[in-house]
């Protein structure tokens, strides 16, 4: 069973308690590795199983205290950089520090109690209670006892906290999992697509308490495939591909990057659109097509504000404007495909 290990002892990232999480900062979308305040280092990491290249030749640094997504088609190698870096499966190449410990070198040990794991298919014990599930995690990692009521407390659980497992919803069993990987409190923690099975309530819950571990100082790394869910609430994000990733940087940053132009969309009668299309005709547009209750424009970023002030000369003619940023699912299929 995979399982996260964290509890007392030497922390090696215990001094992020004390620090700021420096947040959404980057600029760049796509960074070097080597810049600042790095819980998390990885150099030139590989992982072949047989012809598959699984990770091939990935650099990327954490930084303390942040929220950062790493999303990718399947197969892209997620999951495989996940378990390396918590130590699970061995780097066929490469190396990877946890608070400046190298994973899998003689000091991992302590380095990795401070560390969580919410593994992508948690296998739980369908007799066993939620309580008793989290005791049994504790055992197993050496965290107190004491910090199992208030795991579940802090994942919706407490109520449910005597009954079976097996009488667990999906997105019951997925917040038990997500439980588990809070004991111990550690410092960091690696979530693998946490929010399977979860409702849009159980969802926003999620993030929150997420918001909440930020601001103690935890630092995150998660993947999804969701991207409209992470696109507002991670800090930066990688986008990998082909066990490489591809681009760094903040949803913003990686939108510049990519210079996708801007949706823009416009409410007209349909008696109208005859007069207003020929009315676009002399604006530097890269598209203009019908949509539900008007027309759809595209433009260059640099030329929002010309365009918008051009459009407001129709005014009698449109009813509506509607600016639609790129979204992460644009920027990503422009940069994983
Ligand atoms: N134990 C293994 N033996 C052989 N091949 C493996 C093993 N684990 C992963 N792979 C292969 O490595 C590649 C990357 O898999 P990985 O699970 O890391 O991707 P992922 O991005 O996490 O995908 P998903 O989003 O579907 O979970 C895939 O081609 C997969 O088949």
């Amino acid at each position: 069973m995979p399982n996260a290990s964290s509890g007392a002892g030497a922390d090696p990232l215990a001094t992020a308690a004390a620090e700021q999480h420096p947040g959404a900062q980057a600029t760049e979308a796509t960074e070097a590795a080597g810049t600042t305040d790095a819980v998390v280092t990885v150099r030139g990491v590989r992982k072949h199983y047989g012809a598959v290249h699984a990770v091939d030749g990935v650099d990327l640094d954490i930084r303390r205290g942040e929220l950062f997504g790493l999303i990718g088609h399947n197969g892209a190698g997620k999951s495989t950089l996940f378990k390396m870096m918590l130590g699970l499966v061995p780097a066929s190449a490469g190396e990877i520090r946890i608070g400046g410990v190298a994973v899998g070198g003689r000091d991992f040990r302590a380095a990795r109690r401070a560390v969580g794991y919410l593994p992508e298919n948690v296998v739980l014990y369908d007799n066993l209670t939620g309580l008793e599930t989290l005791h049994f995690f504790a055992r197993l990692k050496g965290a107190a006892a004491a910090d199992c009521a208030p795991a579940l407390e802090r994942v919706g659980l407490a109520q449910a906290a005597r009954r079976r497992v097996r009488e667990y919803s999906k997105g019951m069993r997925q917040r038990l999992g997500f439980a588990q990987a809070l004991l111990g409190k550690p410092r960091l923690l690696f979530l693998d697509e946490p929010t399977t099975g979860l409702d849009p309530e159980a969802i926003r819950d999620f993030y929150a308490t997420l918001r909440e571990l930020r601001a103690e100082g935890v630092t995150m790394v998660l993947t999804s495939h969701i991207l409209a869910e992470i696109q507002e609430r991670v800090d930066r994000l990688a986008i990998m591909a082909a066990g490489k990733v591809q681009a760094l940087g903040t949803v913003q940053a990686l939108r510049e990057r990519m210079d996708l132009p801007l949706n823009i969309e416009l409410r007209v009668a349909a008696v109208e659109i005859a007069a207003v299309r020929a009315a676009l005709a002399g604006l530097p547009l890269l598209a203009v097509g019908d949509c539900e209750g008007g027309l759809a424009l595209q433009c260059r970023r640099e030329l929002k504000m010309a365009v918008l002030e051009a459009l407001t000369m129709l005014a009698g003619r449109v009813s509506d404007i509607r600016v639609r940023e790129p979204s992460l699912e644009d920027v990503f299929f422009g940069f994983a495909d």
